[in-house]
């Protein structure tokens, strides 16, 4: 099939590369030319493991290019992705301000009959009505065309395999035909498919965001009530995850969700129900939880130093999770601007978001970054690990211990096992477990604990 892609963020790459991929011929577009140049020259704007290799091979084998032209990208095109951002406007409300401008253009340059046009963007229920009228608004000759909705459930860092392994697919359309043009595209997935109206498509991306989201501020309140009752939230987390109604997955406690997708999509539907006089008190809260356990930490260090004036801070992780540069709504972003905010100074490190962070956050006086881990804790008195990396999961915990200033290790990611930061002799502060006491010190209880899933 001749496929259009329009914007080549996260979703629109990958959506665009993995569909050449199964053999369809694929033009991707974007308004920003210094991305497309890149593109065309086979470099990746997104950090994505394998994605530049399948961009070689597809532009090799002229089933992929890349183009700023909406003529070249609409005229002959079967089906026409629309995979623009769909930001926050200030009231939390989603902005479809780019997702209209990219529809008019379409309608602008369609020529050919029987066009679909489909919108992948996350967008409020009834989104994909105005898209129909903003594209028929602007057609220049009566033209026969469908619109779609057919949301995306992939997550940074795993991008291509949620692609080719996806748990669903989701297809919203006018008619049969959309039906059957949107199967038989996605037919070499061989993924399940479920067919339903533009507007349950539309909402079941936001309900999955929001519940996933729920999941996260659930088990992150059940970790703060475990830090009180000196229950251990990893113990309580794999005890409620082998319920096959509850599931294991979106169960790991830390310092909340971020990124470009929960914090903004939780806040839309909240948004979305407002307009039509609904509170969604529960996502609310969902929100406010997550608010607070972005600087959970900064309180536990409050705690332990009584004041932060002049201390350096090592910060261990800039992106909102491992395998992304991506520091859309990180804690990271919120940690620094307190850390600061209380009179400290940070060391940060982040194994490649970095050059994303200096654009917020300069280098200064305040704040430096270092090129590995350890220099960053060298001269440090506490040490925050805010993504949970895998070389930051490996750090050398008996090496840090023997440092001059012996850090206070705050982790917000329970990155290290509780047995093995008491023999490093490390200070020691996570999110919902205590130091071992009683029983689990006992050297027999490792026998036992942990096993009990046999
Ligand atoms: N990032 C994710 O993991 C993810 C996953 C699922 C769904 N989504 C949703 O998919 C949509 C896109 O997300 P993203 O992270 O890929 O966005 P992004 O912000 O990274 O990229 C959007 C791209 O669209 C381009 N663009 C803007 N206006 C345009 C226009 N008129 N014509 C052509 N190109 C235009 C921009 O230049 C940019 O390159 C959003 O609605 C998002 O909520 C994102
Ligand atoms: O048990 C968990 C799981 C995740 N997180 C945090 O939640 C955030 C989001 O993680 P993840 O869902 O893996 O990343 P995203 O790439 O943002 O993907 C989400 O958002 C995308 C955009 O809508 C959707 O397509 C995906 O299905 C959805 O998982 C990150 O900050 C994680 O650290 C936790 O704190 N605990």
């Amino acid at each position: 099939m001749k496929v259009s892609v329009i914007g080549t963020g996260y979703v629109g790459l990958v959506t665009g590369v993995c569909l050449a991929e199964v053999g369809n011929n694929v033009t991707c577009l974007d308004i920003d030319e210094e991305k497309i140049n890149m593109l065309q020259l086979g470099k990746s704007p997104i950090y994505e493991s394998g994605i530049e290799e399948m961009m070689e091979k597809n532009l090799h084998e002229n089933r992929l290019s890349f183009t700023t032209s909406y003529s070249t990208a609409c005229e002959r095109a079967d089906v026409i992705i629309l995979a623009v951002g769909t930001p926050s406007n200030p009231n939390g409300s989603a902005n479809l301000l780019y997702l209209q401008k990219a529809a008019e253009n379409i309608g602008k340059h369609l020529i050919k009959d029987g066009t679909i046009i489909v919108t992948k963007s996350t967008v409020p229920v009834g989104t994909n009505n105005k898209v129909k009228q903003w594209i028929q608004q602007s057609l220049t000759e009566p033209i026969f065309f469908e619109v779609a909705s057919n949301p995306e459930f992939l997550r940074e860092g795993s991008a291509i395999q949620d692609t080719f392994e996806a748990d669903r697919i989701v297809i919203g359309t006018e008619s049969r035909y959309g039906t059957h043009v949107l199967k038989e595209l996605y037919s070499p997935f061989q993924i399940p498919t479920l067919q339903t109206s533009l507007e349950s498509a539309e909402m079941i991306k936001y309900a999955s965001n929001a519940f996933l989201a729920t999941k996260i501020s659930f088990i992150n309140e059940i970790a703060n009530l475990c830090e009180k009752l000196d229950a251990d939230i990893e113990d309580v987390a794999k005890g409620m995850g082998m319920d096959q109604r509850i599931g294991p997955q979106f169960l790991k406690a830390g310092i909340g969700y971020g990124g470009s997708c929960f914090p903004k999509d939780t806040n839309a539907l909240v948004q979305i129900a407002g307009d039509i006089e609904h509170r969604f008190e529960l996502l609310e809260s969902v929100i406010r939880v997550n608010s607070s356990q972005q600087i959970k930490l900064i309180g536990k260090a409050l705690d332990h130093f009584g004041s932060l004036k002049g201390k350096k801070a090592a910060i261990l992780g800039l992106a909102f999770k491992p395998n992304t540069d991506d520091i859309r709504e990180s804690a990271a972003i919120e940690v620094i601007k307190t850390l600061l905010h209380y009179g400290a100074t940070v060391n940060a490190y982040d194994p490649v978001a970095i050059p994303n962070m200096k654009r917020l956050y300069p280098e200064s006086a305040e704040i430096q970054y270092t090129s590995t881990a350890y220099e960053a804790i060298a001269n440090a008195d506490m040490i925050f690990i805010l993504t949970d990396w895998e070389e930051i999961k490996e750090l050398n915990l008996p090496t840090i211990a023997e440092l001059e200033k012996k850090p206070v290790l705050f982790d917000g990611r329970n990155c290290f096992d509780l047995r093995t930061i008491q023999k490093s002799g490390l200070t020691y502060h996570s999110i919902g477990r205590q130091i071992l006491t009683g029983a689990r010190q006992d050297p027999k209880f490792v026998e036992y604990g942990d096993g009990f899933e046999n």
